[in-house]
């Protein structure tokens, strides 16, 4: 694990950028395409300031080689307010003047009942909505890049402290009908399909967040599903703010 650090959050936009120009840069040197996960709550502000509103980064990022998917989503029509793909479309997608990526929303034809409304009495569909998505990841599971927040209680994606979706160990994708945290039904990469990932980037930022990560970085015993995903083999860099940090006694140092 590396932790990277900013003073503030115009910092940590532009660390996290450099640092995903440089994950897109080694991937297209070997593919056409840079297959990359996003996140929902607050990532999609930070990716806009880092990604869109510094031109020196904006003129390296190939919008047009990137296949966009999301680490979890909330169960609603993509144009609703908690819809996953739709913040990163307001907020990321609707800025780009000329190339775009290819984003990759949940089927939501699957969500609705015959009336055409959100249709939650079944749980079966709400899994059927997760093999589909399933089914539309990369064919060898693996991401160059998936961007993850974490939330004041530790849980990323939508991978809950102390869910028994953390014991997962086939599925890449599944569905989760009591997340703790609105709304309740949404769908989430699994710890299998993460512990692919060529590499995973956490951004967390303020004193809000301090508490938890005076935890995963303090504790080695800890169960958060954050310390789980950032105990996995492969490559794992943290982006905060110096608010966040506080509390921790981590080594962190600047991208
Ligand atoms: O519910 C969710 O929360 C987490 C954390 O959000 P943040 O705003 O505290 O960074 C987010 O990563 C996830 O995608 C979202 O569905």
């Amino acid at each position: 694990m590396v932790v990277y650090t900013s003073a503030d959050s115009a910092g940590v936009a532009t660390s996290v950028a450099k640092y995903i120009v440089n994950a897109q840069l080694n991937a297209l040197k070997t593919k056409k395409t840079f297959t990359i996960a996003v996140s929902g709550g607050s990532m999609g502000k930070v990716l806009k300031a880092g990604l869109i509103d510094s031109p020196e980064i904006a003129s390296q990022v190939q919008w047009d080689k990137w296949n966009v998917y999301l680490s979890d989503e909330r169960l609603v029509p993509l144009d609703h307010e908690d819809s996953n793909y739709g913040l990163f479309i307001s907020l990321v997608v609707d800025h780009l003047k000329d190339a775009k990526p290819s984003v990759h929303p949940i089927d939501v034809s699957l969500l609705t009942g015959e009336n055409g409304q959100v249709d939650g009495s079944d749980a079966a569909k709400d899994e059927s909505i997760a093999e589909a998505y399933a089914k539309v990841l990369p064919s060898d599971g693996v991401f160059d890049l998936i961007l993850l927040g974490c939330g004041p209680d530790g849980h990323t994606c939508s991978l809950f402290p102390g869910h028994a979706l953390l014991e997962e160990k086939s599925r890449s994708v599944a569905s989760i009908r009591d997340s703790p945290k609105p709304p309740p039904r949404r769908i989430t990469f699994t710890l299998p399909l993460l512990a692919k990932a060529e590499a995973i980037a956490f951004i967390a930022e303020g004193a809000g967040k301090a508490p938890v990560l005076e935890e995963i970085f303090n504790d080695p015993s800890s169960k958060l599903p954050c310390k789980i995903v950032t105990d996995l083999d492969l490559p794992v860099s943290w982006f905060v703010n110096d608010a966040a940090l506080q509390g921790t006694n981590v080594i962190s140092s600047k991208y």
